[in-house]
């Protein structure tokens, strides 16, 4: 188990910055207790890889099954968590089925499926436009890896728009999950940017999975590569331009520790070898090459 924040980021925690400033013992005894007293932790995983994750395909809001492959890490990282005794009061997740199957094998895997699970596009993947359905190397090859390194990493810079020609609109427009919103013409999605996705995220984070934490439920979120990275972007506070390194592995539990105005005391402690994470970083990485 490592923190890639710490190591990856050299992030300055908290605490050492803080303690720097005390003077006496028993000003540290009680920082201590009053920090261990409050200490929120949240379990969140990037589903498994799915079907078009296999095939290299912009997915975005495209309902993608979880492949094999995205099964058995499903299993794994709900092995992982068994082992580490993690018990949980409640589940977030999307929509989508890759990220909603991801969960229930984890939740069967530890034996905890009654688990009250609540559901919301605010956790979608981002909206990938009218790059969705596009092979990500031919596209890197269509237009340079630098292009498409800008538009899956960039913080501002959107794909392109989806229009109702596109061949996947109308599902994705209409799909009956969305009759309570987002609305179409309002706040439904056509493409969205990292800051996009982060906008429609963090209202959720901060008046839904933030107030049950408060009242000391233990939370899992299984969603994907992007709103998970807005959610780790917020909560580290990472630059525009660094954020654009980090690839989510699918499948890899990671764990946040918070102070008590949820501030990370230890981020993203990957519950996986340090090896096999980086693997599977640089592997996500890699999609958008031409290969
Ligand atoms: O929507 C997708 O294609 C993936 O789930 C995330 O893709 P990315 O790693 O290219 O952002």
């Amino acid at each position: 188990m490592f923190s890639y924040i710490t190591r990856f980021f050299f992030k300055t925690m908290e605490i050492p910055s803080k303690l720097s400033t005390i003077k006496h013992i028993s000003q540290i005894r009680h920082y201590t207790l009053t920090k261990s007293a409050t200490n929120y932790k949240i379990v969140m995983v990037r589903h498994g890889e799915s079907d078009w994750n296999r095939k290299n395909l912009f997915c975005g809001w495209f309902d993608s099954e979880l492949s094999p492959k995205g099964a058995e890490e499903a299993a794994t990282a709900g092995k992982t968590l068994k082992r580490g005794n993690y018990e949980f009061d409640v589940a977030y997740t999307s929509v989508l089925k890759r990220a909603q199957d991801t969960l229930c094998i984890i939740l069967n895997e530890l034996e905890q499926t009654d688990v009250p699970v609540h559901t919301s596009w605010r956790l979608n993947e981002r909206h990938y436009g009218s790059l969705t359905g596009l092979n990500k190397s031919e596209t890197a090859a269509k237009y340079g890896e630098e292009q498409v390194k800008v538009w899956r990493r960039s913080f501002d810079t959107p794909p392109p728009s989806m229009h109702a020609d596109h061949p996947y609109y109308d599902r994705i427009v209409n799909d009956s999950r969305y009759a309570d919103g987002p609305c179409v013409g309002r706040n439904f999605p056509m493409f969205e940017s990292l800051k996009l996705t982060i906008e429609r995220t963090l209202p959720y984070w901060d008046h839904v999975i933030v107030p049950q934490m408060r009242l000391g439920k233990r939370v899992v979120i299984v969603a994907h590569g992007n709103s998970l990275r807005g959610i780790v972007k917020y909560l580290d506070n990472i630059t525009d331009e660094t954020i654009m390194n980090l690839n989510l592995p699918t499948g890899i539990p990671f764990e946040y520790t918070l102070d008590e105005n949820f501030k990370p005391l230890v981020s993203m402690k990957f519950l996986g070898d340090e090896e096999t994470v980086k693997k599977a970083m640089d592997a996500i990485a890699a999609q958008g090459k031409t290969k």
